[in-house]
């Protein structure tokens, strides 16, 4: 099968790289995971912090067997779908075959592109830049925004009044912001209990 083919069935995808490391982020702080990182993202968020991932092309097309025999070379059983943007790519095989293996499976999207893929969690970090399709609230367990201005307060809540009433609330600071808006979040946080505040722990940490 040509590489196209493959890539459009989900077989083998573009892997920018994958890493067993702490979940730094959301509901998931703290537990050990093995990070698949997908390339490829057409959304564009001027703080984003991993730009290298955007450009598709610069990746090599990984079997997603292979993929799934290097998560099972570590001991934890839980794996990170991340990117990039990974909706951007077919993630039905890649998904099943790890859950197959007795992997949980988490997915990290913006949710700009259509869902695909069989998932235990869902963290949904919608985007200014390009909204997410409308069929990916309801499939949300986590909905963290990042906030970077004091207007992503009102843009957090028209995402939270979208998604399931049990869909963990969180708001993450933009990390080269976050000395000037840590403070109003916590303020935020404390007068709108329903949302928690999620930190890039990895980031205090120094791992990946
Ligand atoms: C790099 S993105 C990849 C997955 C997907 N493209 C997305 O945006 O959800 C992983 C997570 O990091 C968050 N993120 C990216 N850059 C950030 C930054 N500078 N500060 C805080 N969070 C950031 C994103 O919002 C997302 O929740
Ligand atoms: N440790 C760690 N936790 C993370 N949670 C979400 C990440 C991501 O880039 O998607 C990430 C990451 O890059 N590293
Ligand atoms: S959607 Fe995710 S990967 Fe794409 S630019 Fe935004 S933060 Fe970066
Ligand atoms: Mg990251």
């Amino acid at each position: 099968m040509q590489e196209s083919e493959l890539l459009k069935q989900g077989l083998a995808l573009p892997l920018m790289e994958a890493f067993y490391t702490i979940q730094g982020e959301g509901r998931y702080t703290g537990h050990s995971a093995y990070f698949i990182r997908l390339g490829g993202c057409d959304v564009g968020c001027v703080w984003c912090d991993v730009k290298d991932s955007w450009d598709v092309s610069r990746w090599p097309l990984v079997r997603i067997e292979d993929m799934v025999e290097e998560a099972l070379q570590y001991p934890g059983r839980l794996v990170v779908i991340t990117g990039g943007e990974p909706l951007m790519h077919e993630l039905g095989p890649l998904t099943k075959l790890l859950r197959a293996k007795g992997f949980q499976v988490n997915l990290e999207t913006s949710g700009a592109h259509p869902f695909s893929g069989e998932f235990d969690w869902v963290c949904l970090s919608p985007k200014k830049f390009k909204a997410p399709h409308p069929d990916i609230y309801q499939r949300a367990n986590e909905l963290k925004v990042v906030v970077y201005h004091r207007s992503d307060f009102a843009f957090a809540e028209q995402h939270a009044a979208r998604v399931s009433e049990n869909c963990v609330k969180l708001l993450q600071p933009e990390w080269s912001k976050s000395s000037e808006i840590l403070e109003k979040i916590i303020t935020y946080a404390k007068n709108h209990p329903v949302w928690q505040i999620s930190l890039q722990t990895h980031k205090f940490m120094n791992i990946p």
